[in-house]
């Protein structure tokens, strides 16, 4: 076969101007070769620069043929043609590209080329074509799980609108499923989907639809290779398949703090740029016995309130959350107990750090591979056990109003910094947020700082450790005291009762236990154990981008 040259340039039209367009390993790039000069409005210095783009090739969704009907030219039917034909130029094909806009939001942009001659055209799409071929991180073949009932329940026609046909443009194929009960897609992913058949997994709704779908996905993986669940110390084994997060829930905290935006569309071309980011996930256990896995907020006190409270609400849409908010603010209970914690140590970063983690975080790789490293060389070691290599604990008793533990940012719209604006994705560690009893406007002021610039650790009644490990262990134990009746009969049930009436006196004002907010799903249980287990499944997104330098820019990149 005959070997083809690495770079195809041509001299095409674009818009009635000639462009010199290049197509090389890596990149698509068009320049004008008028003595014109075009002036570009936005940069620094209002400077004059030649019309002059480059795309990188992993950023192109598609490219085809454009339709030029060249035998209507004289019949006065321009009206019907995707393209007009060009004197000299009858042939045209279209490339659908990445546009990046203002915060972080991704469009599909198309930019006809003109040629003269039919088989220049047919060479320039079949090489682009080749060229995309060779990136093997896209996927071909995805499953697709749809919420109904999500957010504004509009998830169907999101998918449907704006999400198949971009699909469909980048030759994606796709079995959709459109759930038909909670724990639908959990379920199906753990039992009955043949993942084999699959690149990638996409999820049509909001954190809690997410939260099924890593369940699924979690779980099934450990079947498959023989792990225990059940057994806090076991290391997970990574999930191969990807997931994909379209947003269409009420908070959509997970794509928002790993896109910078809850925007179907730009979470639509991420999936099929194929990009990859590694996500922590916390497993959160009692008595060992796995409870659930998380990969954004763990919330005890507050914010597990305002959930239990927003599910009776769940027909107001996402208002709910405010409502509920406003009421649990006004109640203001505290709940006391224990928290122990494993501080992560030999880590870089901090939870004050002013750095954020971004696309490509060196931070994040950097603690991922001490990590891999570390298991290595306890692996040989094998008399040591995971508990001993860990370090000290600590312990901190209290009421707290809140126990928040932030595997990511937990930016959403509602807070664009989120709980914990400098916590990685993939670093191997959660942050443990601790607010300690204090008055109402304190709480406000502390709750107001998640919307602004200010510090909302920088008050004395908040603390905020990175940690790899922590437990939580209320006051008053209920599922133990539940478990002490069923297990000890009547006379260990009495002296328990008699211990929790003379400790906790029937005044009536406070529940005495909160319940876990775990990714927006209620966790009644108030004692567990939580451990991160550090990049444990991968997402189509690439972290948060670096915002660039200046405002007016616009891909494909003037260069
Ligand atoms: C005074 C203004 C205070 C604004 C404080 C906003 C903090 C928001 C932080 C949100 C962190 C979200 C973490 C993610 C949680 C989600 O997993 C989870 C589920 O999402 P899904 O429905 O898409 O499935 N979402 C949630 O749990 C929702 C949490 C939303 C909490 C809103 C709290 C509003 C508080 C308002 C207090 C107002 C006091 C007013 C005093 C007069
Ligand atoms: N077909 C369905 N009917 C009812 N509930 C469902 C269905 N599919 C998923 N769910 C559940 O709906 C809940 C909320 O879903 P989610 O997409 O996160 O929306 P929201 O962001 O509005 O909470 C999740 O707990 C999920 O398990
Ligand atoms: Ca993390």
């Amino acid at each position: 076969m005959e070997k083809q040259p690495r770079l195809l340039s041509s001299q095409l039209l674009l818009r009635n101007r000639v462009f010199e367009v290049t197509l090389n390993r890596t990149l698509l790039t068009w320049k004008e070769i008028q003595t014109k000069k075009k002036r570009v409005s936005g940069s620094m210095h209002n400077t004059f620069k030649l019309g002059s783009y480059c795309v990188p090739v992993s950023e192109i969704v598609a490219v085809q043929e454009a339709e030029v009907d060249k035998g209507t030219k004289d019949e006065g039917r321009w009206q019907k043609m995707s393209q007009k034909p060009i004197e000299g130029y009858p042939y045209a094909f279209t490339v659908s590209y990445v546009e990046r806009e203002r915060q972080h939001r991704w469009r599909c942009h198309d930019v006809t080329f003109h040629c003269s001659d039919g088989s220049l055209c047919q060479q320039w799409v079949q090489r682009i074509r080749e060229q995309l071929s060779l990136l093997t991180s896209r996927p071909k073949h995805l499953l697709v799980y749809i919420n109904p009932y999500g957010g504004k329940q509009q998830g169907k026609l999101i998918y449907e609108e704006k999400v198949a046909p971009l699909f469909s443009q980048a030759s994606i194929s796709t079995d959709v499923i459109v759930t038909e009960y909670a724990n639908h897609a959990r379920d199906h992913l753990k039992m009955d989907a043949d993942l084999k058949k699959y690149d990638g997994v996409v999820c049509v709704g909001g954190d809690g639809m997410f939260s099924e779908i890593i369940h699924g996905l979690i779980s099934r993986t450990q079947a498959d290779c023989g792990v225990d669940q059940n057994c806090a110390e076991e290391k997970l084994v990574p999930c191969r398949v990807r997931i994909g997060i379209i947003p269409a829930g009420s908070t959509d905290c997970i794509c928002y703090a790993t896109v910078g935006i809850n925007d179907p569309v730009t979470s639509a071309l991420h999936i099929i740029v194929g990009d990859s980011q590694a996500l922590d996930v916390c497993s959160v256990h009692h008595n060992n016995t796995f409870l659930r896995y998380s990969v954004s907020l763990l919330g005890y006190g507050f914010y597990g309130d305002v959930l239990k409270d927003s599910e009776k609400k769940r027909w107001m849409g996402p208002a709910r959350y405010d409502v509920s908010g406003v009421k649990t603010f006004l109640t203001h209970h505290y709940y006391e107990g224990t928290v122990s914690f494993l501080p992560a140590t030999d880590i870089l970063g901090t939870p004050r750090d002013k750095t954020k983690c971004r696309a490509g975080c060196y931070i994040c790789q950097h603690n991922g591979q001490l990590l891999s490293e570390d298991a290595q060389f306890y692996r040989m070691e094998d008399n040591i056990s995971h508990s001993e290599m860990g370090g000290d604990w600590r312990m901190i008793r209290g009421k707290f109003l809140a126990i928040n533990a932030a595997s990511m940012s937990c930016a959403c719209p509602r807070s664009p910094k989120g709980l914990s604006p400098a916590a990685h994705l993939a670093d191997g560690t959660t942050d443990l947020i601790l607010v300690r009893k204090c008055s109402r406007i304190n709480f406000l002021r502390h709750l107001l700082r998640h919307t602004t610039k200010d510090d909302q650790f920088d008050l004395n009644f908040v603390e905020v450790h990175r940690v790899r490990k922590f437990r939580f262990m209320p006051k008053h134990c209920e599922s133990d005291l539940e478990l002490d009746l069923r297990e000890g009969g009547a006379g260990g049930g009495k002296k328990l009762l008699r211990k929790i009436c003379r400790d906790h006196p029937a005044c009536g004002c406070t529940p005495i236990n909160s319940s876990w907010n775990c990714d927006g799903e209620v966790l009644p249980h108030a004692a567990i154990e939580v451990g991160v287990h550090c990049q444990l499944i991968r997402l189509f997104a690439r972290g948060i981008e670096d915002q660039p330098l200046f405002e007016d820019f616009c891909t494909p990149t003037v260069i």
